[in-house]
């Protein structure tokens, strides 16, 4: 792919980047309903981008996803770069991320670190403004961007994995099955680090930062601002609607189609409790008599073929029909079409119906505004941002989803009061007008982008001729293999293999330890200084026996560090024990816990440094050991800015971890192997497990990768 985008922005206008990864997202006709992962946020996004491209401050709109082949969709989601046919400013821009098919989101995350590195290549040669992630797997990606760009990070949660959790615990559900089903605290985990890294959360509601992020530890509300979603008025505006097409298809389920219907639409996720919706109607006969029930569940061919979520929710719905018998009473059509969508609402105003959202918990609800806007009245969960909406909109009440006798009884109450009927639906459109518009959303959007920190992006200063690396290949080794002392032979047969090399391939260690540490260790090994060392957890990095300090890398993550601050920290840590400041790594603080019971635990200093703001990673060395480092470094960033500073491609760099050797090390798009030894990471199916341990296992995988022949395919 060509990584110079044609129109590239005047610097007087912003280039923004949006990235939303799962789910079936395309410039135009989405497929809202097809699967639990394809709905608001695709929506939201894409209707982001538009406004966006649409204004004359912005130069160009990047909206990068993972790119999918798979006979089961269609074509239009393997595309590399979709530029909208009415506004060239807007791409869509897909990269790999693990295998090809269509994949449910909460198995994306192995496959996050590859498509960061695809998207890094592709930002590198750009200056981006900004990255704007939506949701917690494009946070995740999003933070490896914009730490490595040196460019601000906005995020926009969408739906918070402790909001689902509780939402669903209080329904009955295991935190075993959660897990299981959601992966849910390591999601959390992630939104946390989204939240200490984040320059900006932008919600749709107030609801969203008073409670929803409210539940997470590390949330700032200084660095949150409400900016509600718009609803696309040319789509959903009120008016007569009759008879359209979808409503021959309802007919087929209805006895008395004039009825007044009560309309539920939704993703099939448990999350929506439309099973709780179904026991209210289902146990009250005078709402049966009174009105049908509609429910558009998302579009199906087969439910056997559905993956399990929706798969559960849709056979519910089917039993619980013939539980209470409601043929003829409720419909709940296998399909739609997007135009249907607002056809549906203006429909079931016309009959003087009502919409509900029964959700167990709602971030937001764009189903409620879009409803609003065609004159239909609401009922809402009130867990969540429905309680905004209708306290601006006053279209509506809110209901407790898990009482299913008061569910009855409200939507009994609107449908049997024209006034207050005439009232919320007057109101909606109005208020959804005056709320909810996407140009408004530009202008609050560019406001906020103001006033975050302005990027500094790295510098990319020419390299001395003399420090360039000619070799088209790098072997990094964690310097754990060289310590203890390795077998004679095997050290041997290693430093011969590296001086054979040594026009091709470049050689580097990296270590945790001080760089006068790590050359003490080669002196006693009798080995030359490598080509690149990187020490103290990633934050330095030298050349050679020159040992030429990068000093683009010490500007790059010395941006917002506060080392006085960690320090000071530190100092005053029970159970640890610091050296002196000269003893430190500017970029690095490290940490002896030399009383275990008196240190409250690494989870704990982390909450404190995010406590006092003070930006930094931890970093665990063994049980006694820790390093603070910047955000902004890391062995793996250290490795990804050397690789483009000497333009060597990640498949051509092979890293050899020791057993403890973990993900941000060896995760992405470079070649990687782990030696056998008592810690290997889970499986992870592009890690290279070297059977023998030690100095054997690095040639092992070095031979297993074919690493050094001429047309390896590296
Ligand atoms: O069968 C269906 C089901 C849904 N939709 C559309 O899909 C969207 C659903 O959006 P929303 O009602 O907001 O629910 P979610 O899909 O759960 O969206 C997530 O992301 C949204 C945008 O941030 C938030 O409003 C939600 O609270 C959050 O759960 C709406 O445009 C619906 O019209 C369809 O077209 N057909
Ligand atoms: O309920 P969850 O698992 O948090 O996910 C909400 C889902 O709804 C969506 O809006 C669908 O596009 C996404 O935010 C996400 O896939």
């Amino acid at each position: 792919m060509d990584n110079r985008p044609e129109n590239k922005p005047d610097s007087a206008q912003l280039h923004l980047v949006l990235i939303s990864l799962h789910g079936l997202i395309r410039g135009q006709n989405l497929e809202l309903g097809r699967d639990a992962d394809t709905g608001g946020q695709i929506l939201y996004v894409v209707e982001l981008l538009r406004a966006l491209a649409a204004d004359p401050r912005v130069g160009r709109v990047d909206l990068l996803t993972r790119r999918i082949h798979d006979s089961n969709v269609a074509d239009d989601y393997a595309r590399q770069d979709e530029t909208l046919p009415d506004l060239p400013k807007a791409h869509i821009i897909r990269f790999p991320a693990g295998p090809d098919e269509y994949l449910p989101k909460e198995a994306l995350w192995p496959y996050l670190d590859g498509f960061s590195d695809h998207a890094m290549e592709y930002l590198r040669q750009q200056s981006p403004s900004l990255i704007h992630s939506h949701y917690a797997d494009a946070g995740y990606v999003g933070m490896r961007l914009a730490l490595q760009l040196g460019v601000p990070l906005v995020h926009t949660g969408h739906s918070l994995g402790r909001s689902k959790r509780q939402s669903l615990l209080a329904s009955g559900e295991s935190e075993r099955t959660l897990e299981k089903k959601y992966r849910l605290s390591q999601r959390i985990r992630v939104e946390e680090e989204i939240l200490a890294t984040a320059s900006l959360i932008i919600t749709s509601t107030q609801d969203e930062i008073d409670r929803q992020y409210g539940m997470y530890d590390w949330a700032n509300a200084e660095r949150m601002r409400v900016i509600p979603p718009g609803v696309n008025v040319s789509r959903f505006e009120p008016g007569p609607q009759p008879s359209p097409p979808i409503s021959t298809e309802l007919r087929r389920f209805l006895r008395a189609p004039q009825k007044p219907p009560i309309l539920a639409l939704s993703r099939p996720d448990e999350r929506k409790n439309i099973a709780g919706l179904i026991h209210a109607y289902g146990q009250n006969p005078d709402l049966q008599a009174r009105a049908n029930l509609v429910i558009v569940a998302g579009t199906r061919e087969d439910i056997r073929d559905m993956t399990a979520g929706p798969r559960r929710v849709l056979t519910e719905i089917l039993l619980l029909i013939d539980r209470y018998d409601l043929y003829g009473r409720a419909a709940y059509p296998r399909h739609h079409r997007p135009e249907d969508v607002p056809d549906l609402y203006r429909w079931a105003a016309g009959l003087g119906g009502v919409f509900i959202n029964p959700a167990l918990t709602e971030p937001f609800g764009l189903t409620l505004i879009e409803a609003a806007a065609c004159g239909l009245p609401i009922l809402a969960t009130e867990n969540g941002g429905p309680k905004d909406i209708i306290a601006n909109c006053q279209n509506g009440v809110l209901i407790d989803p898990l009482s299913t006798e008061e569910i009855g009884e409200k939507l009994l109450s609107m449908l049997s009061d024209k006034t207050i009927w005439q009232s919320y639906a007057k109101n909606g459109i109005a208020g959804v007008r005056r709320y909810y518009s996407w140009q408004t959303h530009v202008d609050h959007y560019l406001t906020a982008l103001d006033e975050l920190p302005h990027a500094v992006p790295q510098q990319q200063e020419s390299i001395p001729t003399g420090k360039r690396i000619t070799a088209d290949r790098l072997l990094f080794l964690g310097a754990r293999l060289l310590d203890p002392a390795p077998i004679p032979e095997q050290q041997e047969e290693l430093v011969a293999l590296l001086h054979r090399q040594r026009r091709k391939m470049a050689f580097g260690l990296v270590s945790f330890r001080p760089l006068h540490e790590l050359l003490t260790l080669l002196k006693q090994r009798r080995m030359n200084v490598p080509d690149i060392l990187i020490t103290r957890g990633g934050t330095q990095i030298h050349y050679g026996a020159s040992l030429s300090r990068d000093q683009g890398w010490s500007r790059h993550i010395g941006v917002d560090w506060q080392g006085d601050r960690v320090y000071d920290l530190l100092a005053e840590t029970p159970g640890v024990q610091i050296v002196g400041r000269s003893g430190q790594g500017f970029y690095a603080v490290h940490g002896f816990i030399h009383d275990n019971a008196e240190f409250a635990g690494l989870a704990a200093l982390n909450d404190q440094l995010r406590n006092n703001d003070i930006p930094g990673r931890l970093i665990a060395l063994n049980p006694q050991e820790f390093l603070v480092v910047p955000q902004r470094a890391s062995f793996g960033f250290a490795i990804r800015y050397v690789a483009d500073r000497h333009d060597i491609a990640l498949n051509h760099i092979l890293v050899i971890g020791s057993a403890y050797a973990d993900l941000d090390l060896l995760g992405g798009n470079i070649l990687a192997a782990q030696v056998g030894g008592e810690k290997d990471l889970q499986q992870h199916e592009d890690i290279y497990q070297s059977q023998a341990s030690g100095l054997p296992g690095a040639m092992e995988a070095i031979t297993h990768y074919d690493f050094l022949s001429n047309n390896a395919a590296i």
